[in-house]
């Protein structure tokens, strides 16, 4: 469970940061339930960020990283953010998500079975993993940086 705390208010008029920065989910595929709350967004192929706001009952399935190098790049690691809201009264409110992430056991080799064999080099698993933690967390870059760009 994700829990965005509430933000100060904005009166100066100045732009307000990310939530959660632009990044890629590093797995296999991740399941996202959220609340009302708005915020979250993912980058088109054409580049442009799309709104996935929240409704009762639905459940945002995203493509992380394994999932693109698993089907040689026909799924896409798309990469999203949160958006911190302008509105005051959502900026006070704390935003909530649910977030299952999946992946393969640490040992498990991950290469392409679909398409090209060689567009993506062998990785295991838990190699993988602890590279995007430490790309993430050590460098700030939360995108797979051995992945094609858009
Ligand atoms: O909070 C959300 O709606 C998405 C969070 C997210 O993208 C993540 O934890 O990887
Ligand atoms: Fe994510």
């Amino acid at each position: 469970m994700l829990h965005y705390p509430p933000l100060p208010t904005v009166t100066d008029g100045t732009v307000c940061g990310d939530r959660c920065g632009e990044h890629t989910d590093y797995g296999i595929i991740t399941l996202v339930f959220c609340d009302s709350q708005p915020g979250l967004q993912v980058l088109s192929r054409s580049a442009r960020y799309l709104d996935a706001n929240p409704r009762p009952g639905r459940v945002l399935v995203n493509i992380g990283d394994l999932m693109q190098r698993w089907t040689g790049g026909r799924l896409h690691s798309a990469r999203h953010r949160v958006l911190a809201p302008t509105d005051p009264k959502l900026r006070s409110q704390p935003r909530y998500s649910l977030v299952y992430f999946t992946q393969c056991d640490d040992e498990y080799i991950v290469r392409p079975l679909l398409g090209d064999p060689d567009s993506f080099p062998p990785v295991k698993t838990g190699e993988h993993m602890r590279r995007r933690f430490e790309e993430t967390f050590q460098l700030g870059q939360g995108i797979d940086p051995q992945l094609p760009p858009l």
